[in-house]
């Protein structure tokens, strides 16, 4: 939890890594990963971007049968300093590292996690990194993505999953940011609480599907962006018909008026987007909701941050 104050909100360029070519191979996942790192921090010409992110379960294919068998043990405490070096994780090291080459803030998509304390406790997790490469949050996916729409899609993350139990959020020179992946959008609970804690914007590593993309991706964005009057953006992989998960796509940023910045299609693809602080001030003095809520009159929803 945090609840101190946080950072003042400045101008930052963010960039969105639709991720192509996930296979059976981690080591290849992961080497086209740090490889389209390297690319977004290039700014591909224009300005480098401040923090640069990967989509959902990047470094193996999407499927509750899939977590057990590429899941890594992490063991990260928050508060506690995390030393990348010794870390077990293939993974962090990589994402670490590439942080640290290309000088910038990573959110490291999503990654099947191992319990370190309990090694049947797999989660699907995504890990933060500073330009310097150090660990420096971890969100684990809350609600688990059980669904079952006859004739379209089944999906039972529980099978192998567990839920995470916290909200998580991280601070950087230019703001703060929320986090949480895919599912997790879904659950408004999430992203208010992650708003009243002063995160500037929120960002979901995701992957939603033919089924559910088209009816939900952007309506869901722009809902929590203008119910908290924040920053929200998913970042999807690009969709494979050859995978046994066909993935969305349309990698998205959303600002505080629900506006539409940036929307990807469906092939790999880096989307750059500058985020400008004034439309979030804009939006809370004009519609000022974020301080005319009337716990008065909904008292199951506590008043406190
Ligand atoms: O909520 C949805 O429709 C899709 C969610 C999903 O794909 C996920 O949580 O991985």
């Amino acid at each position: 939890m945090s609840t101190s104050q946080p950072p003042t909100f400045k101008p930052f360029r963010l960039a969105l890594i639709q991720l192509g070519q996930v296979t059976s191979d981690k080591k290849s996942n992961l080497a086209h990963a740090r490889e389209m790192i390297g690319k977004a921090a290039s700014g591909e010409g224009a300005k480098k971007p401040d923090l640069i992110v990967l989509p959902e379960c990047f470094n193996s294919p999407y499927g509750h049968v899939h977590f057990p068998v590429y899941a890594e043990t992490i063991g990260y405490t928050p508060g506690q300093a995390y030393d990348v070096e010794k870390s077990e994780s293939d993974s962090v090291k990589v994402l670490s590292e590439a942080a640290k080459e290309a000088g910038v803030w990573l959110i490291g998509g999503s990654i099947p996690e191992r319990d370190a304390a309990d090694s049947h406790k797999l989660y699907n997790t995504c890990t933060v990194y500073s330009p310097k490469g150090d660990l420096v949050a971890l969100h684990r996916k809350v609600h688990l993505f059980d669904i079952d729409i006859p004739g379209k899609i089944t999906f039972k993350e529980s099978e192998t999953l567990t839920g995470g139990t916290t909200i998580n959020m991280f601070d950087t020179p230019f703001a703060r940011i929320g986090l949480g992946i895919c599912y997790d959008i879904r659950f408004p609970e999430l992203a208010m609480t992650a708003a009243r804690r002063g995160c500037h914007a929120i960002i979901y590593p995701s992957a939603f599907n033919l089924t559910t993309g088209p009816l939900h991706w952007e309506l869901l964005q722009r809902a929590r962006a203008v119910d908290n009057q924040i920053f929200v953006s998913m970042c999807s992989p690009a969709r494979d018909m050859s995978a046994g998960y066909h993935a969305w796509g349309h990698t998205m940023v959303v600002d505080p008026m629900a506006t539409v910045l940036a929307e990807a299609g469906h092939e790999e693809e880096i989307i750059y987007v500058d985020i400008d602080p004034a439309v979030f001030h804009s939006a809370r003095a004009g519609i000022p909701v974020t301080t005319q809520r009337r716990f008065d009159v909904y008292p199951d929803v506590s008043s406190a941050a």
